[in-house]
């Protein structure tokens, strides 16, 4: 595993948590994510994840994995970002993501993608 090892857990700001395993040789990886913004679906189930990075030995990796929030609803979230180290030295991964929620028709096109930003730290867990 290179400087830019995104496997395990992490966090976004709005609590989700995501287990990422270990990318293979050509930089694909997959991993569950468990989103906290569901409506409260006991117990938490995890969406699967899928992904591909870079393999850069500097740590600063760029990446993208897409969500199939299949068990809550029928939409997508992709994410897109870098790994950082921050001045303290923790892990940290910017992204931007775009969500894509199932509209009923042609004409409802205009609102079913929404936009933004997360960021991840990584999550001291011993279960890996
Ligand atoms: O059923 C659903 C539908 C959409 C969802 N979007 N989550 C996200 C979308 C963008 C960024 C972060 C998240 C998250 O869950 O952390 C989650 C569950």
């Amino acid at each position: 595993r290179g400087k830019c090892n995104l496997a395990g857990w992490w966090q976004n700001e709005l609590g989700s948590e995501m287990l990422v395993f270990n990318a293979n040789s050509k930089g694909n990886f997959s991993g569950e994510y468990y989103t906290a913004v569901s409506s409260a679906q006991k117990p938490i189930e995890t969406s699967p994840l899928r992904g591909s990075q870079h393999l850069d030995e500097d740590g600063k990796c760029t990446f993208g994995f897409t969500v199939n929030w299949s068990k809550f609803s029928d939409s997508t979230t992709v994410f897109v970002g870098q790994r950082f180290e921050d001045h303290r030295g923790q892990e940290v991964l910017k992204t931007g993501w775009l969500l894509r929620h199932k509209v009923n028709s042609l004409h409802d096109d205009w609102q079913a993608t929404t936009v933004g930003t997360n960021i991840f730290t990584r999550l001291n867990r011993k279960e890996e």
